[in-house]
Order: C-alpha cells, then sequence, then structure tokens
C-alpha cells in the first residue's frame, strides 16, 4: 500500500482487529457450536472474543519470537516495565518529558533505571526498541545494513511532506537518487567558494549593522538557516530563494515558531511551514503506529507541505520546460555546467519526483546550512557560536589560528581551511555533544536479527534471570522499529571518558585522547556511517569552515542575550539540580528530526576597539 494512504492502512489494521475474528467467532457460534446469542449476550461475548484473539495473537507471536531466539542462540532484549496495561504510562511520561525535560533525557532515565542500553519500550504492545549502544549503532548503519531499512512506518509518517526524496526512500529508489545526487559533491564542486563568499558577506553585512545598533541582539539561528538555504538553493538550484533579504526577527517582539523565531512575511510562512512540518513528523513517531486516529480527517502536514510546495514548485516547472526548450534546440550542456535541478530534470520527466528531491536536499541543507545538510549546518553553527559565547578563551584561540593562517582578509582556499586545525576540533567537537540528528529510526527487515550483547556502561543487566556474563547477542525480532541515539553514544563517559560531558576540543588534537576515537571511529557519527552516510559531509566541513573564518576576522566578542530569548524559551530552573550538562545550559536545545535551540539563539556580536 502507498505510504500516504494512512486512513486506508489504519481501517485495514482495524479490520484485522476487529473484523476477522469477529467472524471467526459467528463462524464457531452458528456453524460449529451452533449456539443461538442473546442481544444482549452477543456483544459481551463478541468483545471477550476480540481480546482473546487479541491475547492469543500476541502470545503465538511470543512462542514464534522465543523459538527463533533459540534457533539464533540469542537473548530478549530486555523489556521496559510499565505500571499500566501496554506501558501507557510510561507513554504519557515520554509525552511529557518531551515538552519539559532536557534533550533525550527521558531515554537516559529509562537507561540507568534498568542499568542497560538497549531497550524494548513496548508501547501499546508493540515492540518498539530503543539503543544508546554504540555497537547497535554501528551495525544498523554499516555492518548490518542488509538487516535494516526507513521502513514502512517511517515512510507513512514522513510521505506527505518528504514524499519520494532520497531521505524517505529504500533499496532501488534510495540507490536511483544517491547515484543521481554523488556527482553533485565532489572535491571540486563544494570547494568552489564563491557561492559561500556572496551569502558570508551579505550575512556579515547584517550582523555589522544589527550590531552598530547600540548591540541589537540578532537570533543566529534564524539567521543562519537563511544563509544556509540561500547559499543552498544557488548551488543546488542556480536560484538565490533571497531569504536573507526577508524581514528579520526583532530582539523583544519576535513570536516564537515551531521551531525558533516566526516571522510574518512569506519567507517566514516557507520556515514556519517547513518547521511545522518537521514538528509534526516528530509527533507522530511520538505516538506511534496509531498516530492516523489523530489524523483522521486532517492531515497536520497538508498545510504545511502546500506552502512548502508553492515555493519549489515554480522552480521545477522552469526547469522542465528549460530543457524541453534544449532538447527542441538540440544543445546539450556537459554535465559539469548544470546544477542540481537541471541535472535531476535530466533524469526524469516528473516533476513530483524532481520535487521531493529537492526538498529533501533542502531539508538536509538548511540545519547544517546547506539545503539538505542545510538544516544540520544551520544547526552546526547555531551551537558554535553557543559555545563561542560562553567560553571567550575558545573564541581568542579561534580567532589567533584564523588570523595566523588566513590574515584578516583576502581569498580563502581549502588548503587553508584543511590547515585550521583547532576550528576542524571546535567543529567536531561540537557535533559530538550536539549532533544535529541527534536520533534516528530504522526498521529491521522481516527476518530477525541479532545485535551484540550490550555493551559494559552499566555493569549489572536489567534481566534478574540472565547472569551477568551472559555473552549470548541480542535478539532483533523482525520488522520492528528501532530509535538509535547518536547524542546519547557521543556523550557516554565509557567511550569517552569521566569528562564526556564537557566541552573540550583539545580532545580531538592530544594524542592520547584522540587515541580513543582513532581506534574505535564509530563511536562519533553525527554524520552518519555506512551506505547511507551523509552526502554533504564534506560540503558542511566547508561551509561551515568557510562561514567561521569570515565572522572570526570581522568580530571577536560574542554574548549571550538572554533578555531577548522569547519567553518560555530559556532553560526551566529545576535543571540546574539535574546532572550532566543539563545543569550548566544556558540555552534549551530541542529536536525535531534535527537539533535546534528552542526560540532561536539570541547573541550580541562585536568586534572590540582595537
Ligand atoms: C553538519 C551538517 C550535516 C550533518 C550533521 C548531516 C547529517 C546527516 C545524517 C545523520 C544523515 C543520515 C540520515 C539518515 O540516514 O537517516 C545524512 C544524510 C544525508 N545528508 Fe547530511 N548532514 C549534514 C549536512 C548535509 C549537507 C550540507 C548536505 C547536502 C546539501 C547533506 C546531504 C545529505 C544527503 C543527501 C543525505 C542522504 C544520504 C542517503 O540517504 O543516502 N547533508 N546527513
Amino acid at each position: 500500500m502507498h505510504p500516504s494512504n494512512y486512513r486506508m492502512r489504519l481501517s485495514l489494521d482495524f479490520l484485522r482487529i476487529l473484523a476477522l475474528p469477529s467472524a471467526v467467532f459467528y463462524f464457531i457460534t452458528t456453524h460449529l457450536v451452533k449456539v443461538h446469542l442473546g442481544l444482549l449476550t452477543a456483544p459481551t461475548l463478541y468483545f471477550a472474543f476480540i481480546i482473546f484473539w487479541s491475547i492469543s495473537k500476541s502470545i503465538f507471536t511470543k512462542v514464534l519470537q522465543r523459538a527463533e531466539r533459540r534457533k539464533l542462540g540469542a537473548k530478549e532484549i530486555p523489556c521496559v516495565k510499565g505500571a499500566w496495561p501496554g506501558n501507557i504510562d510510561v507513554l504519557v511520561k515520554m509525552l511529557r518529558a518531551f515538552k519539559t525535560s532536557y534533550i533525550l533525557d527521558v531515554y537516559l532515565q529509562l537507561f540507568e533505571e534498568y542499568q542497560c542500553t538497549t531497550l524494548n519500550t513496548r508501547i501499546l504492545w508493540t515492540d518498539h526498541i530503543i539503543s544508546m549502544d554504540q555497537e547497535h549503532i554501528k551495525f544498523i548503519l554499516s555492518t548490518g545494513f542488509e538487516h535494516f531499512w526507513r521502513g514502512r512506518w517511517q515512510k507513512e509518517r514522513m510521505e506527505r511532506f518528504l514524499g519520494q526524496g532520497i531521505f524517505n526512500r529504500d533499496d532501488e529508489m534510495w540507490r536511483m537518487h544517491r547515484g543521481n545526487t554523488r556527482p553533485f559533491f565532489a572535491r571540486e564542486r563544494i570547494s568552489d567558494f564563491d557561492i559561500f563568499e556572496r551569502y558570508t558577506a551579505q550575512t556579515l553585512n547584517i550582523i555589522s549593522v544589527t550590531s552598530s545598533h547600540s548591540r541589537t541582539p540578532i537570533d543566529v539561528q534564524d539567521l543562519y538557516s537563511r544563509f544556509a538555504l540561500d547559499a543552498a538553493s544557488e548551488f543546488l538550484f542556480g536560484q538565490n530563494l533571497d531569504t536573507l533579504s526577508a524581514t528579520l526577527p526583532v530582539a523583544g517582539k519576535t513570536k516564537m515558531g515551531p521551531k525558533g523565531s516566526a516571522t510574518e512575511d512569506p519567507w517566514g510562512s516557507f520556515a514556519s511551514a517547513f518547521e511545522m512540518a518537521q514538528q509534526v513528523i516528530t509527533a507522530r513517531s511520538r505516538v506511534g503506529y496509531f498516530w492516523p486516529l489523530f489524523e483522521l480527517f486532517r492531515d497536520k502536514n497538508a498545510p504545511n507541505a502546500e506552502v512548502v510546495h508553492r515555493w519549489l514548485d515554480p522552480l521545477v516547472k522552469s526547469a522542465l520546460s528549460e530543457k524541453e526548450k534544449m532538447e527542441k534546440a538540440g544543445i546539450c550542456s556537459p554535465v559539469a555546467e548544470k546544477n542540481f535541478l537541471q541535472h535531476l530534470a535530466e533524469s526524469t520527466d516528473d516533476p513530483i519526483i524532481i520535487r521531493d528531491q529537492l526538498l529533501s536536499l533542502l531539508l538536509a541543507a538548511r540545519d547544517t546550512t546547506l539545503i539538505a545538510g542545510e538544516i544540520q549546518t544551520a544547526c552546526l553553527l547555531t551551537y558554535v557560536t553557543y559555545f563561542m559565547a560562553i567560553y571567550p578563551g575558545v573564541t581568542q584561540r579561534l580567532r589567533s589560528e584564523v588570523l595566523e593562517h588566513c590574515g584578516t582578509s583576502g581569498s580563502i582556499t581549502y588548503e587553508q581551511l584543511r590547515n585550521l586545525k583547532y576550528m576542524r576540533a571546535v567543529i567536531n567537537e561540537t557535533l559530538r555533544l550536539y549532533p544535529p540528528v541527534p536520533l534516528n529510526v530504522r526498521e529491521s527487515r522481516a527476518g530477525g536479527c541479532t545485535l551484540s550483547p550490550s555493551d559494559s556502561t552499566y555493569t549489572a543487566t536489567c534481566d534478574a534471570n540472565v547472569m551477568t556474563d551472559d555473552t549470548r547477542p541480542l535478539h532483533m525480532p523482525g520488522s520492528t522499529a528501532i530509535t538509535f541515539l547518536p547524542l546519547l553514544a557521543q556523550r557516554n563517559k565509557i567511550l569517552w571518558g569521566s569528562d564526556a560531558d564537557v566541552f573540550d576540543p583539545d580532545r580531538w588534537l592530544e594524542g592520547e585522547r584522540l587515541s580513543r576515537f582513532v581506534a574505535n571511529p564509530m563511536m562519533f557519527t553525527p554524520f552518519s556511517a555506512g551506505p547511507r552516510i551523509c552526502l554533504g559531509q564534506n560540503y558542511a566541513y566547508n561551509e561551515a569552515s568557510f562561514f567561521l573564518v569570515r565572522l572570526l576576522q570581522q568580530f571577536d566578542t560574542f554574548s549571550l542575550a538572554p533578555e531577548a530569548q522569547p519567553s518560555g524559551s530559556l532553560p526551566p530552573l529545576e535543571w540546574k539540580r539535574r546532572k550532566g550538562r543539563q545543569a550548566e545550559e544556558k540555552i534549551w536545545p530541542a529536536a525535531a528530526l534535527t537539533l535546534f535551540v528552542k526560540g532561536g539563539l539570541w547573541v550580541r556580536i562585536a568586534r572590540k576597539a582595537h
């Protein structure tokens, strides 16, 4: 069934849950036992039979799983045991925690409670595995790639927004997209810094003008998203969306949007729709398998998708008509001269496939600052700015390195960027503590498989029947969702040392400390790993480094402006009493597909008088 048809899927599921057992019960009572049920007893007995059927089915599945476990020589993944049937209390706790708790803390608390790093939450009687075990993350992404896919449920949640783009497809369609997209990230393309130069200059000009007005605070999360989107749109489809020229959020006046600030112009509506769509997808995954129940009469992403499509459709249309004109004129330009949109238009005439793939790349770009990585790049730059604001010593060291290698102006080369070792360390340390994709989901393929025994993060095991020296692998049942949590793995003290929560770029420079990572590179996966590793990784490093060089050539003082944060976006006081980073956090990190700072990151940026 097509993933967009979620209502039909839900109806068929209800038929399976209600109609099938009712039909069996009807057949038994009328043809086998031949009893006549009264008007009052019939509904009660039908209902009782449906419950009996569901319990039997669940027991049957468990028996099959046990048999598979025995065959594989594996043990069961520990299961969360809530107080209410179907672990509904755990679901309620999680939904509440997503609104008020520190990012992913609700998962960490579960792991601590059960003293293991991989658990089955089994909410509403449905297996759902969560894992912060780095070996399991490695298996899902790389060594055991063939056992997993994005799966049916993820596609269903994202279909209305991302459609058939690379992030929302598996197998043949994904391979086709990946093959088509990869040439656009060849070194010579991503080392051409002309585009970065133009949009960086425009962005820094905005910062200059704003900060010269009695050091007015600026929401850099919003600004970096615009920078990323404009640069990415030119890189991908040769057109400037020019969001940097639209209305900027104003300190103290701007409302809180779905993630950061919200402005009320056409760009604001695009950004809001873009962010809202991600929020809707995240909310669906939190509710789980039954999310369509809450969207029976209204697909919550339909209006968001419509706004975003309204921006992209004219671009796709013009690329297709340009292609037609070129074909009629018998002109064929070489691949190297085409932008990504023109290249996509070469491969298909289907405007929907082209639009969906463009949108996926925009999503990736906006948060890094590229369109597909664009989201992640903006996120990366936002958190680097956060650290520069709270650690002036880091800013000074970064700036000295920039001035030493790149001077105060002039063109910047790829080689110069490669020599900025401290800057690379700051970027990596930021990606370690705040990976723009802090959690991700996959589904196991139909046959079950095994995961290595849980790592040694917690010495005890939550399964009282199993000895701690039990080295059997864990059984990953087939067709089951698994949420893996790079943010927690990248802050795990067993992997990174007792100072894992501390921002310390030197861990990437000092031989002995770095050796932990060199011996086990998969403990750091902000760009994912394996066959689906991020295609924009080098683009993102180049773009972020380029931007930071220019920023630090012009400015040297960054300070947070908590008074400018929209109300409700500062970290709750109770976080101070907790352990880990949250006790010291000056902003509210939150996630909706990708990481962001709640309410935006409002900072003052200045150059000291020299
Ligand atoms: C700091 C910046 C970035 C980070 C942290 C990042 C992270 C990631 C991650 C974690 C994935 C895997 C998603 C998954 O499989 O579920 C991914 C995939 C991808 N990224 Fe990035 N990304 C960044 C920037 C970019 C940029 C700038 C682009 C391109 C404009 C880009 C393009 C892609 C594409 C096309 C994929 C899909 C690969 C596939 O499924 O085969 N990324 N990225």
